[in-house]
């Protein structure tokens, strides 16, 4: 009898905006008109749909600035998606390389806080020091405070510190293409090892080879949306072509592709998502509701903050006015 796989994490219309054109002076000018929708938005992620399942290890594959580190920050929590539905059962944990560490820290006071947050005892703390210092190949450098180490130290250090916490979703970011190649030969093993203890694993990598000899899924993002999600094989191969293609433009014709896709990062809209959700065949209509509500249409920060400006001063004068003329 074949047992049911379970969903480890499901997303719903994830997307994430980011303001372009932050400067004071705009700002000013978006409070004080009142019509203004506040600042343009850039759509780094337009509506991720997908369900990865239990010991699914899936890679993640996509043109630069296409928004995969931005998906991994809302998948590790380090980032929250500006509407959509993220479910994940069980623990998250970002294998990145580098972040999260405390500059002021030594490497051995960063081994200690992160997995005290990672809910460990000091004494379970205590009894793998030595292994999570011996992986990290930092030798007397563990004593040093970090903020002194080479960007490649501050790698092995964080690399070490996350696979010792075991966490049963491992989120990875290009973690082979940092250190040494010893270093990356051991990464390797040590990520091969939780593939076979049946973890699941989101896998971002600009290798497409490391892509196929490590991972068995496959999602392809491009310009803020899920182009492709499949066999890594299927997909692996779909997007390879697509880079065939993109390198037999000439420069200028790169050039505008890439600013027509930013274009259309910009110009999307909520209205525009929730056309989307609503035409959606595989949702019903109770979770056509729900993502839809959750989905703001325009700024209304800029009015709303006129309503209150009006109410006030209406209240100012009312008060004014009893003052004046009952003394
Ligand atoms: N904090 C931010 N503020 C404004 N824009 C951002 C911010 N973070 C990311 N972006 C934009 O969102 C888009 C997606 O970025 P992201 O880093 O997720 O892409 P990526 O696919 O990981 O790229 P790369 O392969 O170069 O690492 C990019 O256009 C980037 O400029």
């Amino acid at each position: 009898m074949s047992k049911e796989k379970k969903i480890k994490v499901s997303a719903k219309y994830i997307t994430k905006t980011f303001d372009l054109g932050k400067s004071k002076s705009e700002k000013i000018r978006a409070i004080l008109n009142p019509m203004s929708k506040g600042p343009k938005k850039f759509w780094a992620l337009k509506g991720i749909n997908f369900k990865v399942y239990e010991g699914d290890v899936v890679g993640i594959v996509g043109v630069n600035g296409s928004g995969k580190s931005t998906l991994l920050n809302i998948l590790s929590g380090l980032l929250l998606p500006a509407s959509g539905e993220l479910t994940i059962n069980g623990e998250a944990t970002m294998l990145t390389v580098g972040a999260g560490l405390r500059a002021q820290l030594t490497g051995r006071e960063n081994i200690r806080l992160k997995s005290l947050m990672m809910g460990k005892t000091n004494k379970e703390i205590d009894d793998q020091m030595d292994e999570v210092i011996e992986f990290s190949d930092l030798g007397e450098f563990i004593d040093q405070p970090v903020k002194d180490y080479s960007s490649g130290m501050k790698s092995k250090l964080g690399f070490s510190i996350a696979v010792h916490q075991d966490p049963d979703i491992l989120i990875i970011d290009e973690a082979l293409s940092v250190g040494d190649q010893t270093f990356a030969q051991k990464a390797l093993g040590k990520m091969n090892e939780f593939k076979n203890k049946g973890k699941t694993i989101f896998f971002v990598s600009h290798s497409l080879s490391q892509v196929r000899d490590f991972t068995d899924k496959a999602m392809w993002i491009q310009y803020g949306e899920l182009k492709a999600f499949g066999s890594t094989s299927e997909i692996a191969e779909e997007y390879q072509n697509w880079n065939k293609w993109f390198n037999s433009l000439n420069k200028s014709e790169k050039t505008m592709y890439q600013e027509q896709q930013k274009q259309k990062q910009i110009l999307f809209s909520e209205e525009q998502l929730i056309k989307e959700v609503k035409s959606d065949e595989n949702l019903d209509d109770s979770e056509k509701q729900h993502l839809s509500k959750h989905i703001a249409v325009g700024d209304t920060m800029a009015l709303s903050m006129w309503a209150l400006f009006a109410i006030s001063l209406l209240g100012t004068v009312f008060f004014i006015y009893q003052y004046a003329m009952w003394g």
